[in-house]
């Protein structure tokens, strides 16, 4: 049968990109989604956002929802100082197989723990499973009708504490209309709107930033 589109995204980093470089790993993908087939990695333009915020942040502990190929694992892991990690979970096992190839292929996997599975069945276990105290960056990329909820659940499970930064993609397009309202009017959370474009399009999105303000 015919490949799959991750595996194609796979096979233009291997042969575009180099081993052990994390940007030729960025660029190879950008240059393969914006000239051949579009796929849904957050893209270079919503990509320098994540990249600034990250800076921002300084984070040891991030957790990504929504792997998919590894593109913002690799974009974020990059920036990470020696000794910070990022967790990123992920559903489909193919979309895992790839992404764990393209981790390796930058040569970041010492800055990535990658769990499959779903969110509202992994986050309850983290605290015990990863020893993680708290997260100082989520970044929300996954099943848009689970912001919500996981970000409920990463509260109740005191995984955000004063000071946790969201991160949320999609939040126009393909939009997440609960979630934004939550962490717009909700006293305990600091809200930034980031516009840009849905990637490697005109469309308009963008991402949404909040601070978790403590209770
Ligand atoms: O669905 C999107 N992303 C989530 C994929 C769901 C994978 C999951 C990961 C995971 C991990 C843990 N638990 C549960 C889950 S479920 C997505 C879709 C578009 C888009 C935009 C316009 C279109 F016309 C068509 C697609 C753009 C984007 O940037 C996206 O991120
Ligand atoms: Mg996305």
């Amino acid at each position: 049968t015919r490949t799959s589109r991750p595996q194609r995204i796979l096979k233009a980093v291997q042969r575009k990109a180099t081993v052990g470089d994390p940007q030729s790993v960025i660029t190879a993908i950008d240059h393969f989604c914006r000239h051949r087939e579009w796929a849904m990695n957050v893209g270079d333009e919503k990509g320098s956002i994540l990249d600034s915020v990250v800076n921002e942040v300084s984070p040891v502990t991030v957790l990504e929802l929504g792997t998919y190929c590894g593109y913002s694992t690799v974009r974020i892991a990059r920036l990470l100082p020696p000794g910070a990690c990022v967790i990123t979970l992920e559903f489909n096992p193919d979309y895992a197989a790839i992404a764990r190839q393209v981790i390796k292929w930058s040569g970041l996997e010492d800055k990535v723990q990658l769990v499959e599975g779903a969110s509202g069945d992994c986050i309850p276990w983290m605290k015990e499973h990863f020893g993680v105290q708290a997260f100082d960056l989520v970044f929300l990329d996954h099943w848009k009708e689970r912001y919500l909820p996981d970000t409920k659940l990463l509260e109740e499970c005191g995984l955000i504490q004063k000071g946790t930064v969201l991160l949320a993609d999609n939040v126009i397009c393909p939009g997440t209309p609960d979630y934004l309202e939550y962490v717009r009017n909700s006293p305990r959370y600091n809200s930034h709107y980031y516009r840009s474009h849905l990637e490697y399009t005109k469309a308009e999105d963008g991402l949404e930033k909040s601070v978790f303000l403590g209770y």
